[in-house]
């Protein structure tokens, strides 16, 4: 074991309060009895970034799904900020693969959306000053009244990003947000998608089939192995922050990107 590398199921103590709390959660679907996840716990910190990591079926969807109160667990307790996940809730805040953007509407008209559908079209006005702002910061200042088909992907991802954080949620979902955009404009995502978390200290919590994403973002890679989903190792990464992408070439980032490779491959084998 390097210095970057650490094993730890309890979580860092050099990171804040648990914010998200998963204890021995499981799933299986009624309908064809598949045990997507088998006894699941994890612990996410304020201001942390967790990846997780797996083969394709080991249950990272379902783990995103359960955490953003999308379905339930069979068994086991899911808890935001101290309540039970029960539901989608206002603190929550979801990114997909895909933007979502409404055609129809501007871009500042769509970060401002999901003020709108909670708290109505007053309420939206008021955080227009807001989400023009928020747009700032993610570089697309000037094109607030630009319709999503005038916006590259990756541009189109920079706006879904403000309508995910105009609601100030607690925790970041995010499910595999960049892996749309070509490699380029991915790695500048990913370095945006750091500076904007430690910008807002939000917890953020990432699917990704990419380990170097997932060490280069993260400060704990969640490695999961199949049938059932389960966790086979939470790996601590400890290189410094802010992360940048030369990082990517270091001869620490590159043993822990091999041995999180040596954990998947030990799990494709069970
Ligand atoms: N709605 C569903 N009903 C029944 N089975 C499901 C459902 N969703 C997922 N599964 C099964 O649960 C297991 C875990 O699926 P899940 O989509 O969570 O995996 P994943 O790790 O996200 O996969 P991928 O990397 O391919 O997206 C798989 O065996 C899948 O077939």
């Amino acid at each position: 074991m390097n210095t970057a590398i650490a094993q730890d199921n309890a979580g860092s103590p050099s990171l804040g309060e648990p914010v998200y709390e998963l204890s021995n959660v499981s799933k299986t679907y009624a309908r064809n009895l598949v045990v997507a996840l088998d006894d699941v716990s994890l612990t996410l910190r304020k201001g942390s970034f967790t990846s997780v990591i797996g083969s394709s079926g080991c249950g990272k969807s379902t783990l995103l799904k359960i955490m953003a109160g999308l379905i339930p667990p069979t068994q086991g307790r899911v808890a935001l900020q101290g309540k039970p996940v029960t539901g989608p809730r206002r603190d929550i805040g979801m990114m997909f693969q895909q933007a979502t953007l409404f055609p129809w509407k501007t871009a500042v008209e769509n970060i401002v959306l999901p003020i709108e559908i909670r708290d109505g079209r007053a309420a939206a006005a008021k955080a227009m000053d807001k989400a023009h702002d928020l747009l700032d910061i993610v570089g697309l200042k000037g094109f607030d009244g630009v319709y999503p088909n005038e916006l590259s992907g990756g541009m189109a991802q920079r706006a879904s990003i403000c309508r995910m954080l105009i609601t100030e949620p607690a925790v970041l979902l995010l499910d595999e947000p960049f892996s749309a955009l070509d490699e380029l404009s991915r790695d500048m995502m990913n370095m945006e998608l750091q500076r904007i978390c430690r910008e807002q200290d939000a917890t953020a919590f990432l699917v990704t089939h990419s380990i170097q994403e997932a060490v280069i973002l993260s400060d704990e890679i969640v490695v999961m192995k199949p049938r059932p989903g389960r966790v086979a190792e939470i790996v601590k990464v400890d290189l410094p922050r802010p992360r940048t992408l030369d990082m990517m070439t270091t001869p620490e980032f590159g043993e822990i990107v091999e041995y999180i490779r040596g954990l998947l491959d030990k799990g494709e084998d069970m």
